[in-house]
């Protein structure tokens, strides 16, 4: 397993070593011990799966409020994304700065998006289907999203053509300007 870090502090990519052979291969996606051993030592309490019809179907920005903030471990096992994390900490260096990293399910590389970032992904195919451990039980009450296309974030979509499909919830979320942020380091 290949563990590097990106730009932003705790966000890092993780490459599961694939074994292949004559039928296909076999990979270890999730090993605790490995990755505790490469510095990242967290508890998974919930696995979710999300399918995505369309391609730029777009995710995001969300996290979840302490005390439900949760550390997410995500992968794609059909299709690919755009996917991108931004440090909401209060007082953090990077406040307000993103990162972003294809993750495909040809790829197989996994994002560690700690507590304290936002998320979001954008599907690059149709028919995307996402992956995702995390530490902290799902809470309505706790749940928020940040407006995706927020000028002040300025984050590239890159391939992104036209208005992605979105939620109704991530339609009428809150801009960076007004988001008060629950995290800080
Ligand atoms: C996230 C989540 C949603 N739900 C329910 C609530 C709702 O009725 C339905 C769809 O929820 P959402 O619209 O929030 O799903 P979605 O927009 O896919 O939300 C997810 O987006 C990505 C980017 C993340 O980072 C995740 O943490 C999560 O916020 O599923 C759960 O029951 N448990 C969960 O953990």
């Amino acid at each position: 397993m290949n563990v590097t870090d990106l730009e932003l502090p705790g966000v890092k990519i993780i490459e599961p070593r694939r074994f292949g052979d004559d039928r296909g291969w076999f990979s270890e996606t999730y090993n605790q011990k490995a990755l505790a051993a490469a510095g990242v030592d967290l508890e998974f309490v919930q696995d979710n799966h999300s399918y995505s019809r369309d391609a730029g179907t777009l995710r995001g920005l969300h996290y979840q409020a302490p005390p439900f903030a949760q550390d997410k471990l995500v992968r794609v096992v059909r299709g690919s994304v755009l996917d991108v994390a931004v440090d909401a900490r209060k007082g953090s260096a990077s406040y307000g700065r993103w990162v972003s990293a294809t993750l495909s399910a040809e790829n197989g590389k996994q994002i560690l998006v700690p507590a304290g970032f936002l998320h979001g992904f954008l599907t690059l195919e149709p028919h995307t289907e996402v992956v995702y451990k995390v530490t902290s039980f799902y809470s309505a009450e706790c749940d928020g999203s940040v407006l995706w296309n927020d000028a002040d974030l300025a984050i590239d979509w890159g391939e992104l053509d036209g208005e992605p499909v979105l939620s109704g919830k991530d339609k009428d979320a809150v801009t960076w300007a007004e988001f008060d942020s629950p995290f800080s380091v």
